[in-house]
């Protein structure tokens, strides 16, 4: 599988490389992006495919230098750190998106990772939302009435799903039965499953806080990228998926209560128990 992993800042980009073994070699995409590809995203006893033939090759080819990509691989993880807040998540996926489909080399899968806020008591500081649906939560029309989304203003979208069976695989990697299998299995995250709200503005309230739990129901985390980075993967018709490490509650502002630190080895954890469903051969539509 040709996997993206888009996160707003490096240091979240850093925490996912860190899952991954190797260094991560660079490439610039046009209006500036660093790239990074993971070097060796292959198990020691993965198939080849040949990408002509869309099968698996009888014989190993030999393999790339380390850190060089095998012209037309199957499988890659590409990691982009896109800058923080929608416009630049979706902007910078994107630009991601339009080179690998002129190169003819489109992923498979993007994700959004990150650190998030999370909303209480369903997600408290230390778990890991797995996004059952990535939510545009302040995207549409404020009125006497309240909050009118987008879509009910007659345009755009205010929400993206990820198919179910991606949603399945990434949460059964991360149980803590599966993981017990995988021999020496990192330590895992509580995963809370819900709905991942993406907001342009911070919630620094108890009351704003109460808004949007109101509105959404099920909202486990805020972060300000995911469906701008689901977005941009639907334009071109690639599934996504949204992560966040909680690292503060959503509501009233207290840095101190952030635990950004413990919320970045929640993610470089997350993706090395994710590791194996990455470099599955399959795809999700
Ligand atoms: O200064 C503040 O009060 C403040 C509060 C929360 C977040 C920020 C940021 O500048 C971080 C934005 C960055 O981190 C992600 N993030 C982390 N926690 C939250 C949150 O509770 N709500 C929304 N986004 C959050 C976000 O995805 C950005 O990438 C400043």
């Amino acid at each position: 599988m040709r996997v993206l992993i888009a996160t707003a800042v490096p240091a979240e980009r850093d925490a996912v490389a860190r899952a991954f073994p190797g260094r991560p070699v660079p490439r610039t995409l046009p209006g500036g992006l660093e790239l990074l590809a993971v070097p060796d995203p292959l198990p020691s006893d993965h198939l080849f495919f040949d990408p002509l033939l869309a099968g698996p090759l009888p014989v190993a080819p030999p393999l790339p230098e380390r850190g060089a990509e095998a012209p037309g691989a199957a499988q890659a993880v590409h990691l982009l750190a896109t800058g923080a807040g929608p416009a630049a998540a979706a902007a910078g996926t994107a630009a991601a998106l339009a080179v690998a489909a002129l190169d003819e080399r489109p992923y498979d899968l993007v994700l959004s990772a990150g650190i998030g806020g999370g909303f209480a008591p369903l997600a408290p500081l230390g778990t890991l939302v797995v996004a059952e649906a990535m939510v545009a939560a302040d995207l549409g029309a404020q009125t006497a009435e309240g909050f009118v989304p987008v879509t009910d203003l007659g345009f755009g979208r205010a929400v993206h799903l990820p198919p179910a069976a991606l949603l399945r695989d990434v949460t059964r990697a991360l149980s803590p039965d599966d993981a017990a299998d995988a021999e020496g299995a990192p330590e895992l995250p509580p995963v809370v499953v819900g709905e991942a709200l993406t907001v342009s503005t911070v919630t620094g309230t108890a009351e704003r806080a109460a808004e949007l739990r109101e509105l959404r129901p099920r909202a486990a985390s805020e972060g300000m990228e995911g469906f701008a980075v689901a977005e941009a993967a639907y334009g071109y018709g690639i599934p996504a998926l949204e992560l966040r490490a909680v690292s503060n509650p959503v509501g009233p502002r207290d840095r101190e209560a952030w635990r950004i630190p413990e919320a970045l080895a929640v993610l470089t954890s997350a993706f090395a128990a994710l590791a194996p469903v990455l470099q599955e051969a399959r795809r999700y539509v």
